[in-house]
């Protein structure tokens, strides 16, 4: 099996010959070419993953006339291999997006860790790209999330968005219920009318008839001129009712009459409005258990019900905890005005730590201790100072990486690693099923086992 396909590109034939044989006992299938215009010939049948190119290249044996035409060529890794003089050269390719150089006479040790870190970075990018362009898909490009329950979520959302079905988000706090039901509001007929959020239970029981409803000039005292409510400001558009459990019972009441007429009468007034809204309402209660206990009225659980969508608890989705702190981070660079990132260490105690806050918890722990950070790094003195307890000796599952490497290659990694152990579980450990779960090939899938020597 080839660890990739490198293209050389060398004047020099005995140069070719020696390092082509290097290449191809480190398992690298290998093409090469002695001129610009024989590389981008090779190019068009042989697919490579990288390229090693020397600067000084016949005819004109002009580095510069090779810096020039380095654009051509970098889709993928390039590395460049330079004589000791032209060290400004190569720092000029790096500038073009070369990817690193090497001075020639060439170590072949050094030769074969540049370029398996080349491929593994430019595997990495390419995965985050497509992970990327997964999230973004259609209007549920908020909702972030990789898990088996986020792919789920989304095709619900995209299927019932456009009906005007009610819809009943249930799950946790902090794991997304909001969101969930703004997008199902974007992907609606209704998308360019109002959508009213409205947290039952932050507004006070004799506030909230007419907080929804409205009042008529002289309705109770200070009531001095009509004002309309929150079902006015929602009609044609979506009403979104926010821990609908926590909706006193006389409420339920006067909600169930305009579900079932679509009508209403404003506080103290006799004029009856019509109204066209749909409904979806998200609650972290147990409903049914309210019904029996005599606090949700049985009636009204069965009209806002529709669809029940539910969220699970972040620890039951913890592969979506590599991409939402990179969300969350790159959230935060654009308020601080600079790149904030984790070092290895914060981000292994971002990934090991239970977020019995789901995802709202998460994001306020990561807020916080960027906002502690100094330089736009986390690490973990910054979290210790805010969570006393924090210490680099509690990180034990996940091995801190050495060096500062990026959060991006770190984060993609974990998130494979936990996905491919899911998707064997899944397969009980039958690859080729477990490849189609992931949509990878076989020899992907087995690739990816060897890389991150997973025992699965
Ligand atoms: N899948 C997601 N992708 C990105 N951000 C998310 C996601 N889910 C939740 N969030 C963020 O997490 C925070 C909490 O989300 P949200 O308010 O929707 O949760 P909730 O389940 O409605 O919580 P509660 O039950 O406490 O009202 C918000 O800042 C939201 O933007």
């Amino acid at each position: 099996m080839s660890n990739g396909k490198i293209l050389l590109v060398d004047d020099e034939p005995a140069f070719r010959q020696l390092a082509q044989s290097w290449l191809n006992q480190s398992g690298y299938q290998v093409e090469t070419a002695a001129d610009l215009s024989n590389a981008r010939s090779k190019l068009a049948s042989f697919d490579a993953d990288l390229i090693l190119l020397d600067l000084s290249l016949p005819p004109q044996f002009d580095p510069q006339h090779t810096l020039e035409a380095l654009a051509d060529f970098t889709s993928r890794p390039v590395i460049i291999l330079t004589g000791h003089a032209e060290r400004q050269l190569a720092l000029d390719a790096i500038a073009r997006g070369a990817w690193d150089f090497i001075a020639k006479p060439v170590d072949p040790d050094l030769l074969a860790v540049v370029i398996k870190r080349a491929l593994n970075k430019h595997q990495l990018d390419n995965e985050l790209k497509q992970l990327k362009q997964r999230v973004s898909a259609g209007g549920t490009g908020r909702l972030i999330g990789v898990s088996a329950a986020m792919d789920a979520m989304r095709t619900l959302i995209q299927r019932i968005a456009p009906t005007d079905v009610r819809v009943l988000v249930t799950g946790p706090s902090g794991t997304g219920k909001e969101v969930i039901s703004r997008a199902l509001h974007e992907l609606s007929q209704r998308s360019d009318k109002p959508f009213v959020s409205v947290h039952c239970g932050a507004i006070p029981a004799d506030l909230l008839e007419s907080e929804l409803f409205g009042y008529v000039k002289g309705a109770f005292t200070g009531a001095d001129k009509d004002r309309p409510g929150l079902l006015k400001l929602a009609d044609s558009g979506t009403l979104f009712l926010d821990e609908i459990g926590e909706m006193p019972l006389p409420m339920q009441v006067k909600l169930l009459r305009v579900l079932q007429e679509g009508t209403y009468f404003p506080v103290g007034g006799r004029e009856q409005h019509k109204i066209d809204i749909r409904l979806i309402s998200a609650t972290n209660a147990n409903l049914p258990d309210l019904v029996k206990k005599g606090l949700f009225r049985e009636d009204l659980y069965y009209r806002i019900k529709g669809i029940t969508l539910e969220t699970q608890a972040l620890s039951e989705r913890s592969q979506d905890i590599p991409l939402l702190l990179q969300f969350f981070l790159e959230q935060l660079s654009k308020q601080h005005g600079q790149a904030v990132r984790l070092d290895s260490m914060a981000l292994s105690w971002f990934l090991q730590r239970d977020w019995p806050g789901n995802i709202r918890e998460l994001k306020n722990t990561l807020e916080s201790v960027a906002a502690v950070a100094q330089d736009g790094v986390i690490s973990m003195a910054d979290i210790s100072l805010l969570h006393p307890d924090a210490s680099a000796a509690q990180l034990q599952n996940l091995q801190p990486q050495q060096g500062d490497s990026l959060l991006l290659d770190e984060a993609v990694q974990a998130l494979e690693i936990r996905l491919i152990k899911q998707a064997m579980q899944q397969s009980s450990g039958n690859k080729s099923k477990a490849a189609r779960l992931l949509g990878l090939s076989r020899q992907g899938l087995l690739k990816k086992i060897d890389r991150y020597q997973l025992a699965v």
